[in-house]
């Protein structure tokens, strides 16, 4: 039986031809990925299965009947759902608030849709409880709210894009189980990752999209990662190089004593202390929502700490404004590169000048030198494989891992000396993932040093020389990246471990884990407490 049947779709853009004759069928009560480059046109493709765009050719059927959205709201009455990659739930809303609004009229705004929530919750394992606050809930959990939300409404097909990108190992085992759930009941989820790994392990079917194109289709039992990168890049991958250390004794960064409080006098940074060296690379590891993002605003400058003090090379900084910390070496990849690496509305151009305004080659003197700007946009545009129809359309009409290669083209271009890269791959595809690396080791071999923050743990264990595990805003434990494993980093980043990480002594996630931003509870904790 088939859910799903996209067929002939084509979309273009000025300059872009995002989709050309994409052939799409999703079989009822199976998981289905789609995979593919930056820029290859998923996500234009589910925009159009999600009413949000219109194709110019090409028809959707649902349950073998042809059908035509205007709007999401057309496609959620044919029972399809979307999960955005960015959660859009209100903050200081309940979990009941946030489910019901704007579908009042299907269960009310009391008990009955308590009820349905509770059923829904239960009949998925999902473990949503109605009437927490979505503030108090860790990622993972709000995850979980959001897919509820859209079975809420009735959907049959659910959209997934890169769900995994913010959760740690334990948690992406923890949505797996809830997909299959959904699976026996006859549902289907359409999944977009760029991890293959995941990818193989969790989809029935796969369709590869390549320039915009379907390309072929993978069988999970008989497909490698490696085959399945080759089919989506269409020829064959570079073997990465190994990773030989290029850590120094020289300090470039040093960090003492850091405290950064929230206005009611929460510390979220306690008496965070460390160096790093020229030409080292120190990965920080941890649970979304533990005082990373307070550490990175600390040490680009957004935020100032209350007490400690912060050394890039011989001077002491702390008190220093953003742009002079930039203006003297500091490169910066911000976690949200909507809110702090782009104006999306701006041309690339305006782009590869934000946050470096008064240097080379965006200035000279004190006049901004367009022209220069302007070339050497085109310079990152192709170092870094950025793929765009020419230097003047908007940072919006990128695709979103596009975005991401513009961004860390522009902060590598200025050869910092201290690197803050929070999640420098996010949403990009394995084969720029690869070429991004590279980069960064090539600056590392000359003397750069670097602050990594990412979820995906393969990457932090891969890039990192050394690793400190945060937690509820202090520095709790440190592990060696050639002989920690993904799991049991992923442990202690829960809080089960403190000291010097030993592979074999981590514990498993305690039983009593709560959903508070500070720890990744399993679903089963959840409705312990629930009960
Ligand atoms: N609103 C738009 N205006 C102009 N071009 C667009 C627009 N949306 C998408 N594009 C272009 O269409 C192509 C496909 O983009 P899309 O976002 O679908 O890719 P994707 O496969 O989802 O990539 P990623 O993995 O990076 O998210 C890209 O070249 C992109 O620049």
């Amino acid at each position: 039986m088939t859910a799903v049947e996209l067929a002939g779709i084509t979309k273009r853009f000025p300059g872009v031809v995002a989709n050309h004759d994409i052939h799409l069928t999703v079989r009822k009560g199976t998981v289905h990925a789609l995979v593919g480059e930056n820029g290859a046109g998923k996500s234009t493709l589910m925009k159009i299965l999600y009413g949000m765009q219109k194709p110019d050719e090409g028809t959707i059927a649902i349950d073998g009947e042809q059908v035509s959205f205007s709007s999401p709201a057309d496609a959620i009455a044919r029972g399809i759902g979307m999960v955005h990659q960015h959660f859009m739930l209100a903050d200081n809303l309940t979990v009941l608030e946030n489910v019901v609004l704007g579908s009042e009229k299907l269960h009310g705004i009391g008990s009955r849709a308590r009820r349905k929530i509770k059923e829904i919750s239960e009949r998925y394992g999902l473990g949503v409880r109605p009437d927490v606050l979505v503030e108090e809930l860790g990622v993972a959990a709000r995850q979980r709210v959001e897919i509820l939300k859209v079975l809420y409404r009735g959907a049959r097909t659910l959209i997934l894009d890169e769900p995994t990108a913010v959760l740690v190992p334990q948690e992406v085992d923890a949505l797996f189980d809830n997909l299959r759930e959904l699976k026996a009941e006859g549902l289907s989820v359409i999944f977009i990752s760029h991890k293959l790994g995941e990818v193989l392990s969790v989809a029935d079917d796969i369709t590869v999209i390549r320039r915009g194109t379907t390309v072929g289709t993978a069988v999970p039992a008989e497909t490698t990662p490696r085959q399945l990168a080759e089919l989506m890049v269409g020829s064959e991958l570079p073997t990465p190089e190994t990773a030989e250390s290029t850590v120094t004794d020289r300090a470039v960064l040093t960090v003492e004593a850091l405290r950064l409080s929230a206005p009611g006098g929460k510390a979220l940074l306690d008496d965070i202390s460390f160096t790093i060296h020229a030409g080292e690379v120190l990965g920080i590891a941890g649970v979304e929502g533990n005082g990373q993002t307070e550490l990175v605003d600390a040490l680009i400058g957004l935020r100032h700490a209350d007490s400690g003090t912060i050394r890039f090379l011989d001077q002491d900084i702390t008190a220093l404004p953003t742009r002079k910390r930039r203006e003297q070496g500091v490169g910066y990849i911000p976690e949200d590169r909507h809110r702090h690496g782009l104006l999306l509305e701006a041309p690339l151009w305006e782009n590869r000048i934000l946050g470096h305004v008064t240097e080379k080659p965006n200035s000279k003197g004190v006049w901004l030198d367009l022209k220069n700007a302007q070339q050497d946009t085109r310079r990152i545009v192709e170092t870094y494989d950025v793929r765009t129809p020419g230097i003047d359309v908007t940072a919006a009409s990128l695709s979103g891992g596009n975005q991401q290669k513009l961004i860390v083209g522009r902060e590598m271009s200025h050869h910092p000396r201290f690197l803050i890269a929070a999640h420098p791959t996010r949403g990009v595809d394995v084969g720029a993932q690869a070429a991004i690396w590279d980069h960064i080791r090539e600056a590392r071999r000359e003397g750069l040093a670097v602050l990594l923050i990412s979820a995906d743990l393969d990457e932090l264990i891969g890039l990192s020389d050394t690793l400190r595990v945060i937690y509820d805003g202090k520095l709790v434990a440190d592990a060696d990246p050639a002989t920690i494993t993904p799991e049991a980093l992923g442990s202690a980043m829960t809080g089960a471990a403190s000291g010097h990480l030993e592979d074999e002594e981590i514990p498993e996630t305690p039983a009593g884990a709560t959903d508070s931003p500070k720890s990744a509870a399993s679903p089963e904790s959840l409705e312990d407490e629930a009960r």
